[in-house]
């Protein structure tokens, strides 16, 4: 069969096409992180209603609460014109996903509860809290949720919070030498970067190139700052990383050696404490 020639418009139109595919493939992959990340949390939350439901004595099933939540399912999916079966498909398996998740929490109380009677109180202690923080999500499954927070409010508060722990009235004039530099801090797996600028005093979150970037995971970031790790061992070990301008950073890290942790106040030093524990305890037990 002799081939028809491609009419001029038809020609053109597989690159519109490929360019809105890949949009449209993009925009989905973002979609299906949110979906991800709002998942993790009915976790939490399924989590809390399989303990409760044990504490009460109630089986983990409850069939008349899984017809409430598919009866609503039905009706929020009719409002947005997605199809009635999809919801309820989504319903079977968000619901599966639950039980499973209760009945494995049931498996762990039941083993404790076996330990227990040849084990100290404080190992069930031990094993309720490891239990507990399993149930965290890891930081890279905040991201897609993160990514919905405005970067106006983001850097406010980061340079609320900043503000606070380096003021002149604690810190004297120790970052005076780095007046106008620019460092960049990325939280890689929260998928968050900002950039610094030491000037009037203050520290600025600025909208610049950065001269020089520390890189690390949020864990590792609150570790250092709360003083509970040092920043040679994080850079030996590749837990840190530093790109740029290598002596602008390690003049940073030189000042923030040498500036005492007890200049920040106190409310704060309590605060960094204890999230950095509480992030590494969680991180430990997400690994085992
Ligand atoms: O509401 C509860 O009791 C839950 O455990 C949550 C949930 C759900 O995923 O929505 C899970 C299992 C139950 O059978 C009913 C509902």
């Amino acid at each position: 069969m002799r081939q028809l020639p491609t009419p001029p418009q038809a020609r053109a139109a597989p690159l519109a096409s490929h360019l809105l595919l890949a949009c449209a493939r993009h925009g989905i992959d973002r979609v299906d992180d949110g979906m991800l990340g709002l998942l993790a949390l009915r976790r939490l939350m399924s989590a809390t209603a399989g303990r409760q439901k044990r504490a009460l004595g109630r089986p983990l099933r409850d069939q008349a609460r899984e017809s409430q939540v598919r009866l609503r399912a039905h009706r929020c999916a009719q409002r947005l014109h997605v199809s009635t079966e999809t919801a309820d498909s989504l319903a079977s398996l968000l619901f599966a996903d639950a039980l499973r998740q209760q009945s494995l929490q049931d498996a762990h109380a039941a083993a404790r509860t076996v330990r227990s009677e040849s084990h100290p109180a404080s190992d069930a202690a031990m094993d309720r809290s490891h239990a507990l923080l399993r149930l965290i999500p890891p930081p890279a499954r905040w991201r897609p949720l993160l990514r919905l927070a405005p970067t106006p409010l983001r850097d406010r508060l980061v340079a609320r919070a900043l503000s606070q722990a380096l003021s002149p009235a604690h810190i004297g004039s120790a970052l005076d030498d780095i007046t106008g530099r620019r460092l960049g801090i990325e939280i890689a797996d929260l998928g968050q970067r900002c950039v610094l600028e030491w000037r009037d005093g203050h520290l600025h979150v600025v909208d610049a190139p950065a001269e020089a970037t520390v890189r690390g995971t949020a864990t590792d970031l609150l570790l250092l700052a709360a003083r509970l790790e040092d920043a040679d061992t994080l850079f030996f070990q590749r837990r840190l990383v530093l790109t740029g301008d290598t002596e602008l950073g390690l003049t940073v890290r030189n000042l923030l050696d040498r500036m005492p942790f007890d200049a920040m106040p106190l409310a704060l030093r309590i605060v960094l404490h204890r999230g950095a524990r509480f992030a590494r305890a969680a991180r430990e037990a997400f690994r085992a």
